[in-house]
């Protein structure tokens, strides 16, 4: 299956990182999630039951990344993914944090397959 559902750009607030002071504060972090769907199905029936509910989503990547308070953007990364697998019958996810770190200049961040997608060989 090709078709994805997707969010993009879903802002948390959290407790992230792995020094003293960010264990004081909540930074934001940024997620961009693409999950494997049966688009077409719900599209023919244009009911929300057939797909995967993008609400619902965002509201589970915001619970596990808010009560997970972890330290680096790789597990949030990984525990998002576990959840949307265990939780949304999702067989495919790409699941990419961006951690902006203005005191520092830059913007950091990862991205997973889980599990990895691998070309077809034709
Ligand atoms: N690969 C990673 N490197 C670092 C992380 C991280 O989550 N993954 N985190 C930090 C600090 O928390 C940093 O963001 C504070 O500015 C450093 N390196």
């Amino acid at each position: 299956m090709t078709d994805t559902v997707s969010i993009r750009d879903l802002r948390v607030s959290t407790v992230i990182g792995v020094y003293d002071w960010e264990r004081e504060i909540e930074q934001a972090l940024i997620f961009s999630v693409d999950m494997s769907a049966d688009v077409a199905k719900a599209a023919a029936r244009d009911d929300i039951t057939d797909t995967l509910d993008y609400s619902a989503v965002a509201q589970a990547i915001k619970t596990v990344v808010i009560e997970g308070r972890f330290q680096l953007i790789e597990t949030a990364a990984e525990r998002v993914a576990e959840r949307l697998i265990a939780d949304y019958g999702v067989d495919w996810v790409r699941v990419e944090v961006v951690k902006p770190i203005p005191s520092e200049g830059y913007t950091a961040a990862i991205a997973i397959e889980r599990p990895v997608r691998r070309a077809k060989l034709v």
